[in-house]
């Protein structure tokens, strides 16, 4: 029998009470409304999809540019563009003789890519406003702070929080800091030359072959990155190298995923979670991911990181303003002949580039606020110590002062937090993922790794000699010899690394939108395009440049697919060392005498006869051109970190190789890439490293 309440089981026909009409009536509306409202939804979603699908399939966003096919209809060409090397098939392919074609970016942008360094240098050079997508500058801003210098598209007030961040960065001021970088090298190399004898103790003997705990290279460099920012961007030492004092032993460079602090898992999460929120598409759907007052456990977990990084950050900014303040004051009251006690003993108001922030960042306060209220003046109650010079008069005229109000305090520590930030997001992974890419490449070219030895040796050398002297040798304390030396001391271990990056990009790839028309030339002379012809990008078109694409293009770079750091270099004979080439002297010549430029190249010193051909094959090579180099980008919005990853990477790879060898962990290694918000990095790289 069935118990349906509305029918009747009287055996008559079925009877509804006006009660259960009532119900059924809004039973019907409930669904039917409903139900009608999805439908028309579901068909308005359905058209607007296929209207955007014939859009993308069949238009070119840009006219008269070759347009690549298969555009998804609401993510553009950005989804497949984000693996530079699976993808990049889809630009080459479909793209003018010159380089060009047009593409979809996400919600219908009209977007040009360009392959040739002339085209991306002209962009770059031209234009600084970036744009990212409206989730991403949205979720950014929250964890990095509104004026975050990535953040911002471009125009005036990006100049002005970039002048303060570029001042912190200048040659001079990184330089100054490459006996603390080079002190951060030494002690990851000794912690690995101790894991190299722990290893060969436990009966996995030396060499290549030895069986040796796999460490994973990004994990491990990122300990080296954050030891190098704490200590030269914050003047703070995180410990993230572990080392043997007190006593306590330290664990393999294996689990070095562990040794991280806890500070540094916090910052890894928050900008995970900028990706997370703002690029997945199940996220976009999801109120919790976009609400963060939503008591759930990734919110929980998000202030719980925040804040920790925070509290951290405060700490060091306050200590080191504190300690700036105090040294004013020292110095103003011994002007007055009163004593007075400065900074504790060991602490440096002038160590890191931090010092320099807080100073650009006061600075900037003081002409901003010089036609009102100056941040400096004291309250009414304390009293007014700003110096004589330091009148709120302008820049030009500041000098540091010994007191600052409250507030004024608290905001300069409030924004130099966001720019710290800022510069940890945009520093601290990829210089971990260009020197892993960097031991990808030498652990496949043991040449190159043996000039490294060579120049490393050479240079450590030299520097003693010229400290005995100038007797004004510095060693690390530890009775181990660390670099004096920056960058230009080293360059073919520099140029490894930039050969490194030209081929393995961290970055994804790099936007503009162009402020005015713009015109590119399509073809070549034997084309259906022909040489001169040329094409019109409208203003406000964006262009889309993927520097590893440009880089692994033979119009841009002789045997681009080959890993050649002596492209960048050349052994001069006159001064002993390796020297940067002369990109336009050296083309100049080959054009006047082409026969007598091979033998003029000279034959740099080697350890061995083992790679005598190899090595001359490499000294062969053409010049690279630096201006086709876009691993730091070009022009006014280029990384502002540069020197600081140059110098931090080169010191590392010299103070690496002088003793150590790399090798993968796996002979039949393959490299896959994966894409974490906008880095691109090896998915897994197990590498070991062993003593010469
Ligand atoms: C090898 C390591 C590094 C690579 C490959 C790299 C690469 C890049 C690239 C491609 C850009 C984008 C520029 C553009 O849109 O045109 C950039 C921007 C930036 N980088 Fe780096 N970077 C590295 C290290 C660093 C370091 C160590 C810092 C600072 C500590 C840093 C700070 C920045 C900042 C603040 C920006 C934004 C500049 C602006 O928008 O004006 N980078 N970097």
């Amino acid at each position: 029998m069935s118990n349906d309440p509305l029918v009747c089981h009287d055996g008559g026909s079925p009877r509804t009470t006006a009660f259960e009409a009532l119900l059924l009536s809004i039973f019907q509306l409930r669904l039917f409304y409903p139900t009608l409202l999805l439908l028309t939804l579901v068909s308005l979603l359905r058209l607007q999809y296929n209207r955007q699908l014939k859009i993308t399939r069949t238009t070119s966003a840009v006219p008269g540019l070759p347009s690549v096919p298969n555009a998804h209809p609401y993510f553009g060409h950005y989804r497949m563009l984000s693996d530079p090397l699976r993808h990049s098939f889809i630009f080459r392919d479909h793209a003018t003789p010159s380089g060009i074609s047009s593409i979809w970016g996400p919600g219908l942008k009209r977007c040009a890519a360009v392959l040739q360094a002339s085209h991306a240098r002209l962009v770059l050079r031209q234009n600084s406003q970036r744009d990212f997508s409206e989730w991403i500058v949205r979720h950014g801003r929250k964890s990095l702070g509104e004026d975050s210098l990535i953040l911002i598209p471009g125009g005036a007030h990006w100049k002005s929080v970039r002048k303060v961040v570029a001042r912190a960065f200048t040659h001079n001021i990184v330089r100054d800091q490459r006996l603390v970088i080079g002190k951060c090298a030494r002690e990851l190399v000794d912690w690995l030359e101790w894991s190299c004898d722990a290893d060969a103790s436990r009966g996995g003997g030396g060499g290549n072959d030895a069986a040796q705990e796999p460490i994973e290279a990004c994990d491990f460099f990122k300990l080296y990155s954050y030891c190098v920012f704490g200590r030269v961007a914050m003047g703070h030492d995180f410990q993230s190298i572990p080392t043997n004092k007190g006593g306590i032993q330290r664990p393999h460079p294996s689990s070095s995923k562990r040794c991280m602090p806890p500070e540094a898992e916090a910052f890894e999460s928050i900008v995970a979670n900028i990706g997370l929120r703002s690029t997945s598409p199940r996220s976009f759907m999801n109120p919790a991911m976009q609400l963060y007052w939503i008591p759930t456990r990734t919110n929980r977990a998000y202030w719980k990181n925040s804040n920790m990084v925070d509290e951290m950050m405060g700490l060091i900014i306050g200590n080191q303003l504190d300690c700036m303040l105090r040294s004013s004051l020292q110095k103003e009251r011994e002007k007055e002949n009163k004593s007075f006690e400065g900074c504790p003993a060991g602490e440096n108001a002038d160590s890191s580039l931090l010092s320099y922030l807080i100073q650009s960042s006061l600075e900037k306060h003081f002409s901003i606020e010089s036609s009102s209220a100056c941040p400096f003046a004291a309250s009414s109650q304390s009293r007014s110590t700003l110096p004589a010079s330091s009148s709120c008069a302008g820049v030009s005229s500041f000098q540091f002062p010994s007191e600052i109000t409250p507030a004024a305090r608290k905001k300069i520590i409030e924004d130099i937090s966001k720019i710290l930030r800022t510069l940890l997001l945009a520093g601290y992974e990829t210089t971990s993922i260009s020197l892993s890419y960097t031991m990808y490449s030498l652990a496949n070219s043991p040449r190159c790794q043996e000039r490294c030895c060579e120049e490393a040796r050479r240079v450590l050398v030299r520097q003693k000699k010229d400290a005995s002297m100038n007797s004004s040798h510095s060693s690390d304390g530890d009775g181990e010899d660390s670099f004096d030396a920056d960058d230009d001391d080293l360059p073919y271990c520099r140029a490894v690394l930039m050969e490194a990056i030209r081929l393995n990009m961290p970055v994804i790839f790099t936007t503009r939108v162009i402020s005015k028309d713009l015109s590119l030339e399509t073809g070549n002379e034997d084309d259906e395009y022909g040489k001169g012809s040329r094409v019109t990008i409208l203003k406000g078109t964006r262009i889309v440049i993927n520097p590893q694409m440009i880089h692994r293009d033979e119009r841009n770079f002789d045997r681009a697919e080959e890993f050649v750091p002596e492209r960048w270099v050349r052994w001069d004979e006159g001064v002993g060392r390796w020297v940067d080439r002369d990109y336009n002297a050296e083309a100049k010549k080959s054009t006047e005498h082409a026969s007598s430029l091979a033998s003029s190249i000279a034959t740099p010193p080697s350890l061995s006869s083992k790679y005598t051909i190899e090595n001359s094959q490499a000294d062969c090579i053409p010049a690279a051109n630096p201006a086709n180099f876009f691993a730091f980008s070009d022009g006014a919005r280029n990384c502002v970190g540069r020197r600081l990853a140059l110098l931090e990477s080169t010191l590392l790879i010299a103070e690496l190789f002088r003793n150590l060898c790399v090798g993968f962990a796996d002979k039949d290694f393959q490299l896959v890439k994966k894409v974490s918000f906008v880095t691109v990095r090896p998915s897994s790289l197990p590498i070991k490293f062993w003593k010469r």
